[in-house]
């Protein structure tokens, strides 16, 4: 049995100090093993988004351990934290922080030309092939203004893929979505995850988004209320 790609243990945050201090996280503990898909649940406010900054190395907990394969990352300094994440992670958020002026193709690049140091011509055949998979090899030298909010989103998946991260966080990424676009971006994650074996951590508010995960983790008043995965 191989580690979970991605682990906490008794996580919890604490907003603030004294009068004004807010304890989000209240002993949180969630394994995420390869190749699952786990849909985070919660009403607004419950700690979604502060759990996945935290999952994501984004943040650090107040207290509790960070295990990402096999690696305990609670006391690793920033320097190796950031190395890590951009060669484990890959994020989608609700919105999707492509660089406006850039194109579709340039901003899949991202990635890997600036912070991974791969040879260009390298990255760019991986980005453009990235591209076909999610279905915009037509759309590559599209500036970002120029695409849709499905096609946008699209690319923010393909941007996340583009370090071949064992885990996707994936905040939100259909909050911004019709409900077509939206089943299109779960379909597309559902397929990167059948196909490449690339776990998923997906928040959501939308039922529906949920069902479509393998397992169902709600948080609820800052611990996990229910953890359930799906009759396969
Ligand atoms: N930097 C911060 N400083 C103080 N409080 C914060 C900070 N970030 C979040 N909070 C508080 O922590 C709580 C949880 O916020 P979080 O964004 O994690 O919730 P969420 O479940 O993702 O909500 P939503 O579904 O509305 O996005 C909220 O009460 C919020 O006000």
């Amino acid at each position: 049995m191989s580690a979970p790609v991605l682990e906490v243990r008794e996580v919890h945050k604490v907003y603030g100090e004294g009068a004004t201090a807010t304890h989000v996280l209240k002993g949180v503990s969630l394994a995420i093993d390869r190749g699952e898909m786990v849909a985070l649940i919660g009403a607004s406010g419950s700690g979604k988004s502060t759990l996945l900054n935290i999952l994501g190395t984004l943040a650090r907990p107040t207290s509790g351990q960070v295990t990402m394969l096999g690696e305990d990352l609670t006391r690793a300094d920033d320097d190796t934290l950031t190395e890590f994440r951009n060669r484990h992670i890959g994020f989608v958020f609700q919105f999707h922080h492509l660089l406006p002026d850039f194109t579709a193709l340039e901003n899949v690049m991202f990635p890997s030309a600036v912070r991974a140091g791969r040879e260009r011509a390298q990255a760019r055949a991986r980005a453009a092939a990235l591209l076909a998979q999610v279905g915009l090899s037509e759309r590559a030298d599209f500036r970002a203004t120029q695409l849709s909010g499905g096609q946008k989103q699209r690319v923010a998946i393909a941007r996340a893929l583009m370090n071949g991260p064992e885990l996707i966080l994936a905040d939100e990424p259909t909050g911004n979505l019709d409900r077509q676009n939206a089943m299109q971006v779960m379909d597309l994650l559902a397929r990167i995850n059948r196909e490449s074996g690339t776990s998923f951590l997906i928040s959501t508010h939308d039922e529906e988004i949920a069902a479509r995960c393998g397992r169902r983790v709600v948080i609820s008043d800052g611990v996990i209320a229910a953890d359930k995965r799906a009759a396969r």
